[in-house]
């Protein structure tokens, strides 16, 4: 199906589940609002599904792992190389999101879009465009068709994971230099400076923030991507990562399953698919407040208030297995607490403090 297509067949979440699942929240033997957040998330999945009544049966976190072109310029304090290792390392379940997506009982689907490198694994999934992005200090970082093939595999991966019985998705990515596309991205769509969008990343020293920032400014003034066109922005200083991940975020909405977004790339490509379709941000559940500068803007445009304050900021897609625990900790509130009127508890003097 065409992208376009596609996009206009995204729905609003299903309003009388939304209702529905209201009812049920408030009639749970508690004052009303006390569990707060925990409330917001299992109504949101009803909307999304249509059942006030949902269970986590298989839950996986995308990575998307990728080079790009910008770490020539200095942008990264680590060797490009450290992409293919750390994605071996994943696929091996020694990484940060192995370890924490084995704690939440998830799994991880590691796809190679664009690794500058020949790797073997027999968890990887081959799906190469290119041997990483163009430096966009020089020339758009891919071609529209490259940006348009990525945001397929991220669709097709989701169709795949819903398929096989997953309902609850993750994003994560890998790839040096990252950092500098997601906050050429966010430059970009919001026209925000680089004092706002650009921070140290996996680690630089005060100079090389300087010169990421300048590299990222010049780059972003000589392009001009159309802040009105994301998939202008992607093609230009944008990343096969991101890319791929934006079509998980558009594939979640149109499939109709809830998609947790990780950290910085995750939330620049989450900020991509919110400019292509409103919509698909009803089916973005947030989930740490990543501690790259930038992020915040992000969350702020989209319109999403992160839950979590771990001052984390690694990436790999590693908030999303925290996430998945209180997401499971909401519907077990929904589908096992006791109800006022099952207790026998009169509701007559409930006062609701609720703003
Ligand atoms: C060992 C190591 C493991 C990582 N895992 C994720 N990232 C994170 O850092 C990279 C982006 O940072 P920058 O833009 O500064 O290069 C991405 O791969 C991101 O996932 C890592 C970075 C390093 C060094
Ligand atoms: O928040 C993130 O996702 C992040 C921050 C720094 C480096 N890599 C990822």
């Amino acid at each position: 199906m065409e992208l376009k297509q596609m996009m206009e067949s995204i729905n609003t979440l299903d309003k009388k589940a939304l209702n529905k699942a209201q009812i049920r929240v408030n009639s749970l033997a508690k004052p009303l609002g006390s569990l707060g957040k925990l409330e917001d998330i299992a109504i949101q999945i009803a909307g999304i599904t249509g059942d006030i009544n949902n269970v986590i049966k298989k839950k996986c976190t995308i990575v998307m792992s990728a080079d790009n072109g910008i770490v020539e310029e200095g942008v990264s304090s680590t060797p490009q190389n450290v992409t293919a290792l750390q994605t071996i390392n994943m696929l091996d379940g020694l990484t940060g999101i192995s370890v924490l997506s084995k704690q939440a009982g998830a799994e991880i689907r590691v796809i190679d879009v664009g690794i500058k490198a020949d790797l073997e694994h027999p968890r990887l999934i081959q799906k190469k465009i290119m041997y990483g992005t163009h430096n966009f200090a020089k020339g758009p970082a891919m071609d529209r068709e490259q940006a348009m093939e990525a945001i397929s595999i991220g669709i097709e991966t989701v169709k795949q994971l819903v398929d096989q019985g997953y309902n609850l998705l993750g994003t994560g990515e890998m790839g040096i230099g990252n950092t500098s596309t997601s906050s050429a991205v966010l430059m970009s769509l919001t026209g925000c400076n680089e004092d706002i969008a650009v921070g140290k990343g996996g680690g630089l020293t005060d100079e090389a923030l300087e010169n990421k920032k300048r590299v990222i400014r010049e780059a972003v003034d000589y392009h001009k991507p159309n802040p009105n066109d994301p998939i202008d922005v992607l093609t230009k200083v944008g990343g096969l990562d991101i890319a791929g991940l934006v079509g998980c975020y558009i594939g979640a909405a149109y499939y109709r399953v809830p998609i947790v977004i990780d950290g910085f790339i995750s939330a620049a490509a989450a900020l991509l698919a919110y400019k292509l379709n409103p919509v698909v941000k009803e089916y973005m559940i947030p989930s740490h407040y990543s501690l790259e500068p930038g992020y915040k803007s992000m969350m702020d445009t989209i319109g999403l208030v992160p839950y979590l304050h771990m001052n984390m900021r690694l990436g790999e897609g590693t908030g999303c297995p925290l996430m998945f625990n209180i997401i499971e900790s909401a519907l077990a509130m929904m589908n096992n607490m006791i109800t006022f009127e099952s207790a026998k508890i009169d509701t007559d003097y409930l006062v609701d403090i609720r703003a």
